[in-house]
């Protein structure tokens, strides 16, 4: 079964709160969900592979490590993806990037895929795809699907927020994909927004509402 890893680090937990708030502007909820993705992207690649290199300090020859050159892609998922991207790229500057449009039909709450772009290699790649929100999950599983149907095999999912019932989903549908969440909230409301939440993240980043 996948790892679901709640991030409760403090500054994770401090920015979250200004994140929720409904007073927020957009222009800081965008620097903090930035922020956000770039604090997850260092605890996602605490597993990256090292190799060993030779160095010489201006004291003396060492063995050092450094990153084996694992392949990397990020996709966001269209639009509120968008909002991580950077912040992850600024840890992972080597990260290639793909994208995949999906948006929620609001009666069937259906995700209905309008865009998708990936790296040639992204079969040879570790990918992290990103979403501020886990809602209903069907979102992140239509989005996984595109990615595996290209030969990606090593997933993961990150997200702001999570409900319960699109971390169920999630797992059900792709097993093999560990879970990366900032913050597990309580519930879905009758409109399937996560509850207490922050409201239509790609509202809130994009200033469309
Ligand atoms: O788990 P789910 O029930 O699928 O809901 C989550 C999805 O809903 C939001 O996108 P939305 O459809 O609002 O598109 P947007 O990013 O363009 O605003 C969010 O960014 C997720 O992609
Ligand atoms: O609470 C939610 C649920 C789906 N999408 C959002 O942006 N917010
Ligand atoms: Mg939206």
């Amino acid at each position: 079964m996948p790892k679901v890893h709640v991030m409760d680090h403090p500054l994770i937990q401090h920015k979250m709160s200004y994140i929720r708030d409904k007073e927020t502007s957009t222009k800081v909820f965008r620097e903090l969900v930035d922020e956000v993705g770039a604090l997850m992207a260092y605890e996602v690649t605490r597993e990256l592979e090292l190799e060993d290199v030779e160095v010489e300090t201006p004291i003396t020859k060492m063995t050092a490590k450094r990153l084996s050159g694992k392949k990397i892609a990020i996709v966001p998922i269209l639009r509120a993806g968008l909002g991580m991207q950077e912040g992850m790229l600024r840890l992972i500057p080597s990260a290639r990037v793909g994208h995949v449009g999906l948006y929620r039909d609001p009666v069937t709450l259906e995700a209905i895929e309008y865009y998708a772009k990936f790296p040639g290699d992204i079969e040879e790649r570790d990918i992290f795809v990103i979403d501020p929100m886990l809602a209903t999950g069907a979102s992140a599983v239509e989005a996984i699907k595109a990615i595996k149907k290209r030969g990606a095999k090593k997933i993961s999912f990150l997200c702001l927020i999570a409900a319960p019932e699109g971390v169920e989903v999630l797992k059900e549908a792709h097993p093999d994909v560990n879970i990366y969440i900032a913050a597990l909230d309580e519930k879905l409301n009758d409109k399937s927004y996560i509850v207490p939440g922050l409201g239509d993240a790609g509202d809130r980043l994009f200033g469309t509402k």
